[in-house]
C-alpha cells in the first residue's frame, strides 16, 4: 500500500501482528481546554487498494491518555482520498484541558470492502414482522 508522510519526524507506521488495527501518530503538538475541537493532523495518506476504505477509531485508551473523543466517532477514509494532499486528520473534542505531543499514537484504523453498489426500490409496506422500537428487548 502507498504511504506518504507529511511529516519526517514522527515513526513510519508500522504493522505490529496479523488482525491488529495499525495505530496513527498526531503530526504535531496540540494543547486544547475543555470543550475545544481540533482536526489534529495524523501526517500520512494513502493510496487504499481498489474496493477498499479504511476505518479510523480512537484507540481504547485515548480518552484515558488525553481526555479527548472522536466527534465523527469512526472515520471513513473514501478509496478516493488519495490525492497528494489528501492527509488524513484525527476530529478531536476535549473534554478537559490536555496536550497531546507529537508522535502520541492517538487512534487506530484497518481498511475494510466497500460495499457493492446499491438499488433502491421504494415500497409502501415492508413485508417482515415488526421487530420493535429501540430497545424493546429489555436489559436483562
Ligand atoms: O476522521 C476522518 C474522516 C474523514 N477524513 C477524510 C477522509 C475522507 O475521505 C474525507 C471526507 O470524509 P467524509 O466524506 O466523512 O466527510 P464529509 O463531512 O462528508 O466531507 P466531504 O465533503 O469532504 O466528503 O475526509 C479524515 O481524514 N478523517
Amino acid at each position: 500500500m502507498k504511504i506518504k508522510y507529511f511529516d519526517n519526524e514522527i515513526d513510519k507506521v508500522e504493522k505490529i501482528s496479523a488482525g491488529d488495527w495499525i495505530d496513527l501518530r498526531a503530526a504535531e503538538t496540540v494543547t486544547l481546554k475543555a470543550g475545544e475541537f481540533k482536526l489534529i493532523p495524523l501526517g500520512i495518506g494513502m493510496k487504499l487498494p481498489r474496493g477498499y476504505e479504511a476505518h479510523v477509531v480512537p484507540r481504547s485508551s485515548t480518552y484515558k491518555h488525553f481526555g479527548v473523543i472522536m466527534t465523527n466517532s469512526t472515520g471513513i477514509i473514501d478509496n478516493s482520498y488519495a490525492g497528494d494532499n489528501d492527509q488524513w486528520f484525527f476530529p478531536a473534542y476535549a473534554l478537559r484541558d490536555t496536550t497531546i505531543n507529537k508522535n502520541d499514537r492517538i487512534c487506530q484504523f484497518r481498511i475494510n470492502e466497500v460495499q457493492p453498489p446499491i438499488k433502491f426500490i421504494e415500497v409502501e409496506h415492508l413485508d417482515e414482522v415488526d421487530r420493535g422500537g429501540i430497545g424493546s428487548t429489555g436489559v436483562n
